[in-house]
């Protein structure tokens, strides 16, 4: 099996591989135009933490409004550093640019290996093959990192770090705008003891015809909340449906991408739709993507909210389910829109 990288680092590819080209390529879907009046909402982080309760009320709110109206959001002003975010981009780049046998080292085959690279989604059962390479590393509560890369350990697990403690406070905020306690959800997914972290390194690399293959088809994510940011090349690629068309996602510099995932929809009984969301790739640039997912325990039974619910009016709409279970069934599956949360629904 090829790598992207490899392929289209191999001399003059001019074609794409039938075994890449869809039926039907993105470019065929409905897309929302540059200058359309469905912006993705900006939720500014420090107003959250600045300690004036009016400040949080508001932005308490403008959270509870991207969740509902989109499951996805863009946090600006967070405290991460533009020189973490670099190092983490950078770090990412030299593991990329390892020769093929060195990677291949990781190259595992199962979900929980620590540290996975490979590329598609899962070539065991993709129909067609996606246009990206990925590094997987399962990162918390046990830390991993590849070795013999200088600092990418350091940073991955600094960087992984702030994107948990992000990840704990937006949650918290998410919680109050669900009208439960600001630590709901924090109880209730045991997140105190040991939240699953995995991280997720995209590389899309540039393609000789975009509009035929797909970087990641249309999916939502597993876990609570996926935190993401990309390599500035000026060139987009993630793309999140709303209201039946695709929008592209722009993020200003420095900002993080939040999405809803699976888990989030599930506890929150539905309220809070999981984000359906997929990645298409350009001619010009590789683009690389470093998403987190901030899930609960893997022993941890995801189910809806008791509070949520009241069995006349709004029964409960998914069955509880192990995070792992739901890992494994994600994973032996085709990544396909939202299939794996159907299987649960009630
Ligand atoms: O590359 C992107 O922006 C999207 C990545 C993504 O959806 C994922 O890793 O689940
Ligand atoms: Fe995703």
């Amino acid at each position: 099996m090829f790598s992207v990288k490899e392929l289209a680092e191999s001399g003059y590819l001019t074609s794409v591989p039938y075994s890449y080209a869809l039926e039907k390529g993105p470019h065929e879907d409905i897309i929302a135009s540059e200058h359309t009046d469905q912006e993705i909402p900006i939720i500014d982080y420090s107003l959250l933490t600045s300690g004036s309760a009016e400040h949080r009320s508001k932005t308490v709110q403008a959270i509870g409004n991207a969740c509902l109206e989109w499951g996805f959001f863009m946090v600006i002003n967070h405290g991460v550093t533009s020189t973490l975010r670099d190092e983490m981009i950078r770090a990412s780049e030299n593991f990329f640019d390892l020769s093929e046998e060195h990677k291949r080292e990781y190259a595992g085959e199962k979900l929980f290996d620590p540290i996975r690279w490979g590329t598609s989604f899962n070539i065991k059962v993709d129909k067609t093959l996606f246009w990206r390479d990925y590094l997987k590393v399962h990162v918390h509560p046990k830390f991993s990192a590849p070795q013999n890369l200088a600092g990418f350990s350091e940073t991955m697990q600094e960087y992984c770090k702030r994107n948990r403690e992000l990840a704990r406070e937006l949650l918290k905020g998410i919680s109050e705008s669900l009208g439960l306690e600001e630590g709901y959800i924090e109880k209730a997914m045991n997140l105190k003891a040991n939240p699953h972290q995995l991280l997720v390194i995209n590389l899309y690399p540039p393609c000789p015809e975009p509009e035929l293959v797909m970087g990641l088809p249309p999916h939502s994510d597993h876990g609570l909340l996926t935190i993401l940011m990309q390599n500035e090349v000026g060139v987009g690629g993630l793309q999140v449906k709303h209201r039946g068309k695709w929008v592209p996602v722009n993020p200003p510099p420095n900002a993080f991408v939040v999405n809803m995932g699976d888990h989030m929809e599930i506890l929150s009984n539905g309220k809070y739709k999981s984000a359906l969301h997929r990645a298409v790739v350009n001619a010009k640039s590789t683009r690389i993507s470093i998403a987190t997912a901030q899930g609960p325990p893997l022993d941890t039974v995801v189910s809806p909210a008791p509070k949520l619910l009241d069995l006349e009016n709004r029964p409960a709409a998914y069955r509880g389910i192990k995070y792992k279970e739901y890992l494994e069934l994600q994973q032996s599956n085709q990544l396909k829109g939202k299939s794996c949360l159907d299987r649960i629904r009630l």
